[in-house]
């Protein structure tokens, strides 16, 4: 199959370009390099440095096709910053999903895998795992452009018959058992790869924003996936859109603490982490858990990855090989 992935330049678009690649497809990239990095595409792989906010280069990849399906991973992702510049969001994530979607009818693609987030469910607390049937309520111009691509995706298959699948992830971290790729951000602002840098004194004292939740040990919880768990959650679904638009909560259904973050990262690296209490981060909801029942009825995917030391480890393996990233810039 030919498949092009927007992002996979990115974190986990970069995972997932390397398991469609060991699955034997052929793939091409479309990045602009933003926030992601040449040297994350691996050779053989056609890549094109494009904006998804320039509708004319965009259509012109589309228009290469055959194409089997696209996979869109790009996206800005940083809750906090689209609490500073909504309006950017709504074209970067909005716009640029917008002009994707319309080439993919151009060119009459059928099959559509979009990267959501847990971003929509920003409402109030849930201590319960959250599956496909809890509100969308989301928290932050981030979340909302997430959201409104869902619905943009559910009108194009309903008029157009382009067939989607909504993964909403929740945290999505580690790296490619093989070193292959990893997380390299900047700057970088999730929690796993930041108490790692803590633990190897590539930085100050961690930061735990807010220890008075009604959680425990009064930290956030959040439902950490691996990336190559994800990945292959995407070949999964590809199998599952051939006649129909699907949306699943994507996660390992278990929540950790982030002081049970940093204990897992001082039991994998045998070295201590530095951290300190400090304010509540806004937009944080208590506790984000995914039920992925849904997602494991219908296509049978489970992680292979479960304990948060598991996840952790690869982290940690990929951060030590490299340990200024892809090295095409000074991480901060
Ligand atoms: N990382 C997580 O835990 C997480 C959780 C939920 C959802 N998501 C979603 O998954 C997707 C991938 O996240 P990630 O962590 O890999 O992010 P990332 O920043 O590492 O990757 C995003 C990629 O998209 C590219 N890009 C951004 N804007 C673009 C544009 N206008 N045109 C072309 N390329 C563009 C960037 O250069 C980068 O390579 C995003 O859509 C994100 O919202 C991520
Ligand atoms: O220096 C830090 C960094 C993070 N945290 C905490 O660690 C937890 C996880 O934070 P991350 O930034 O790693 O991840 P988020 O849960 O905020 O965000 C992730 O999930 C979101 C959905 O809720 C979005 O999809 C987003 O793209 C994705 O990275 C949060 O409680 C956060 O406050 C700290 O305490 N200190």
């Amino acid at each position: 199959m030919r498949y092009l992935v927007t992002g996979g330049a990115g974190f986990i678009g970069s995972h997932v370009v390397l398991a469609l690649c060991d699955a034997g497809h052929d793939v091409e990239v479309l990045d602009d390099l933003s926030t992601g990095h040449r040297a994350a595409i691996p050779e053989g792989v056609t890549f094109h440095e494009v904006d998804l906010l320039d509708a004319e280069a965009t259509d012109a990849v589309l228009a290469r096709g055959p194409w089997d399906g696209v996979l869109h991973f790009a996206a800005r992702s940083l809750v906090a910053e689209s609490m500073e510049d909504p309006l950017g969001y709504f074209r970067h994530n909005g716009m640029a999903s917008l002009n994707l979607i319309q080439s993919c009818i151009v060119h009459k693609l059928r099959k559509f895998v979009f990267s959501s987030t847990a971003a929509l469910f920003g409402g109030p607390d849930r201590a319960e795992a959250i599956d496909e049937t809890a509100s969308v309520i989301p928290g932050s111009p981030y979340g909302e452009s997430k959201a409104q691509t869902e619905r943009v995706l559910h009108w194009a298959d309903r008029v157009h018959g382009l067939r989607s699948a909504c993964m909403r992830y929740f945290n999505a971290a580690g790296a490619d058992a093989l070193g292959r790729a990893g997380e390299d951000h900047a700057p970088e602002t999730h929690l796993i790869p930041l108490v790692i840098d803590a633990a190897l004194g590539r930085r100050p004292a961690l930061r735990v924003f807010g220890t008075d939740y009604p959680t425990p040990d009064g930290s956030c919880i959040r439902d950490y996936t691996h990336v190559a768990d994800l990945a292959h959650a995407h070949l999964r679904v590809l199998a599952r859109i051939e006649d129909r638009s699907v949306t699943y909560n994507i996660g390992n259904g278990l929540g950790y603490s982030n002081l049970d973050v940093i204990r897992a990262v001082e039991r994998v690296t045998g070295r201590s982490v530095p951290w300190e209490p400090a304010p509540r981060r806004p937009g944080d909801p208590a506790v984000l858990v995914a039920d992925p029942r849904r997602f494991h009825e219908d296509t049978g995917w489970a992680p292979r990855f479960r304990e948060l030391e598991a996840i952790v480890e690869t982290a940690w393996r990929w951060r030590e090989a490299h340990p200024e990233g892809y090295g095409d810039r000074i991480s901060a």
